[in-house]
Parts: structure tokens; C-alpha cells; sequence
């Protein structure tokens, strides 16, 4: 691992594709994947899941809850994935939606960033709900130490319009404050700050300006939460610049077999477009 986390990104981009390809081993994934709900059907589950995923895309997203719902057998596969992921040369952005007072944040930080650590990720998502500046340290530690944070700004449940949308003070949404001052701690990284947000691909166009993040976007909800190509690139534009669309269920339904897993990957990279120059 060498460089800032955006510039590692955008190599990955432009060599792979934009697709960010979630493992969210659910429960009835693994049971219609034939098999059992314990520790040894969920490393089988996220093994093959990585092994038949990660050489294919530029970023791997395993989602810790379905993990951590095993207990300490489950993060110990946690990690195992994350090592199989990152071998295979796929960053690795740990979906773990962590926030809390500056210093739990900072344990979070030492749980998830540093080089060498148990669950080392080259990147996590994070909560900004105890205030932006909750994440300070993370943000310190990310852009020191080669990595990235992905900050929720306006999800894809539908659940999250209305705190989301709501109108601040300032006269901004809360979601697009929340992408603005992620894009002051990007202004004049090039070619990709390290601080991205979380924008569901779900959402309307034209709720939010991105046009000063200079940082990814994380945009989850294609594929089995219903949003389509088209509509990515309604609400992102045609080039998807720092754009990653997440999918998890919609490639991961075609297992067991690593043959079929591999196909719908390639399939659903493929459906993004051709990679572009600069992308
Ligand atoms: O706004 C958000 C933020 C995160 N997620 C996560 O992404 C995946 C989506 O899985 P699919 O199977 O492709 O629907 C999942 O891990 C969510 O926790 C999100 O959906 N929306």
C-alpha cells in the first residue's frame, strides 16, 4: 500500500471499473446458498464470495454487521475476507457506519486504519450525527496514514429523507452540509480527496450539489434496492467521476457457484459502461 487513499482509488477506478462489490452475508443468502447459520456456513459464504469477487472489481465492500453478528468467531472471518479481498488486489471500504464522541471515535479509528491492525480497511464509513467534528481524529488519521473515510450524507432508505432533507439554519440540507464540509477537507487534493460520502443511489436528482466534494462517493442502492444505470447517471452524470455504485445482493444471489458469481460481476461492472479515460 503506498499514496493517499483518493489517488489509490482512482488508479483502481481506472484499471477496474467504478463498481464497488458488497459482501452482506444474510442470512438467507447463506441459506440459499445451502448452508448452515453458524461461523463455518459464513466463512464459506464470504470466502467464496471473495475469492470469485475481488480480482474482478476495484473495490470490495464487506458489510461488518452480518459479521459481527457471529460474535468474535464472525469478526475473526471479518478479517480473514478483508486479508482474501486485498490480496487479490481490491481496496477494501469496510462498512461499519461507526460515529460517536471524539474520543470513541478515536478507538474506532484504532480498531479500523492503522497498518497491521486485526480489521486493518482502506476505508470506513462513518456516522457525522454527533456532529462533523465528532470525526476530526479519524479524518487526521485517514489522510495521514493512506486512507478513507466514506461519511453518510443522504442514504438510500427511504426512511432517511426527512432528517436528511431537513433545512438548516444555514440554509443548506443537513445531507448537503455534511457533503460540503467533507469537500473542505478535499479542496485541492488531486486527483481524488480521501474524505468521500455516502449518496444512496436511490435518491432524486438534483437534491444535492457534489460539485465541490472533489472526494468518491459511495452511492449504494443499485441493483436490489431498485436503482438502474440510468438512474445513476441521472443523479451523477454520465462520466460517474469518483462515483461507486455498491451492489451487494443483486451479484451475490448468484452464488455458490465462483463461475456464476464471477459472470454476474462482470456483468453488473460491465453495465456501468466502458471504462472512460481519467474515470
Ligand atoms: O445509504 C446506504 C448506506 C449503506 N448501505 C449498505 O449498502 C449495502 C447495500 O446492499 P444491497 O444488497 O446492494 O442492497 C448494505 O450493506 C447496506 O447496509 C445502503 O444500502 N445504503
Amino acid at each position: 500500500m503506498s499514496g493517499r487513499f483518493g489517488a489509490r482509488l482512482a488508479r483502481a477506478v481506472a484499471e477496474k471499473g467504478p463498481l464497488c462489490a458488497g459482501i452482506d452475508p444474510h442470512p438467507g443468502l447463506l441459506q440459499a446458498w445451502g448452508l448452515p447459520a453458524d461461523a463455518g456456513g459464513l466463512e464459506k459464504f464470504a470466502l467464496t464470495a471473495a475469492e470469485a469477487i475481488a480480482p474482478e472489481v476495484a473495490v470490495v465492500k464487506p458489510q461488518s454487521a452480518f459479521f459481527e453478528a457471529y460474535g468474535p468467531p464472525g469478526v475473526a472471518v471479518l478479517a480473514k475476507t478483508m486479508k482474501v479481498c486485498r490480496e487479490a488486489g481490491a481496496l477494501v471500504l469496510l462498512d461499519v457506519k461507526r460515529g460517536d464522541i471524539g474520543s470513541t471515535m478515536a478507538a474506532y479509528t484504532a480498531a479500523f486504519l492503522p497498518a497491521g491492525a486485526e480489521l486493518e480497511a482502506d476505508a470506513i464509513t462513518v456516522s457525522p450525527y454527533l456532529g462533523f467534528g465528532s470525526l476530526d481524529f479519524a479524518v487526521e488519521v485517514a489522510q495521514a496514514q493512506g486512507k478513507g473515510l466514506f461519511v453518510l450524507a443522504r442514504t438510500s432508505n427511504p426512511e432517511a429523507q426527512g432528517l436528511q432533507n431537513a433545512l438548516l439554519p444555514n440554509g443548506k440540507t443537513v445531507a448537503q452540509d455534511i457533503v460540503d464540509t467533507a469537500g473542505a477537507q478535499n479542496a485541492g487534493v488531486g486527483p481524488l480527496g480521501d474524505i468521500g460520502v455516502v449518496v444512496g443511489a436511490t435518491i432524486a436528482p438534483g437534491e444535492l450539489d457534489l460539485s465541490k466534494l472533489n472526494g468518491p462517493v459511495l452511492a449504494p442502492g443499485f441493483g436490489a434496492q431498485g436503482a438502474t444505470p440510468a438512474d445513476l447517471r441521472a443523479l451523477f452524470g454520465p462520466g460517474l467521476p469518483g462515483v461507486l455504485p455498491a451492489s451487494s445482493r443483486d451479484v451475490l444471489k448468484h452464488g455458490p457457484d465462483p463461475e456464476s458469481l464471477r459472470a454476474a460481476v462482470r456483468r453488473t461492472r460491465d453495465s456501468l459502461g466502458p471504462l472512460e479515460k481519467g474515470q
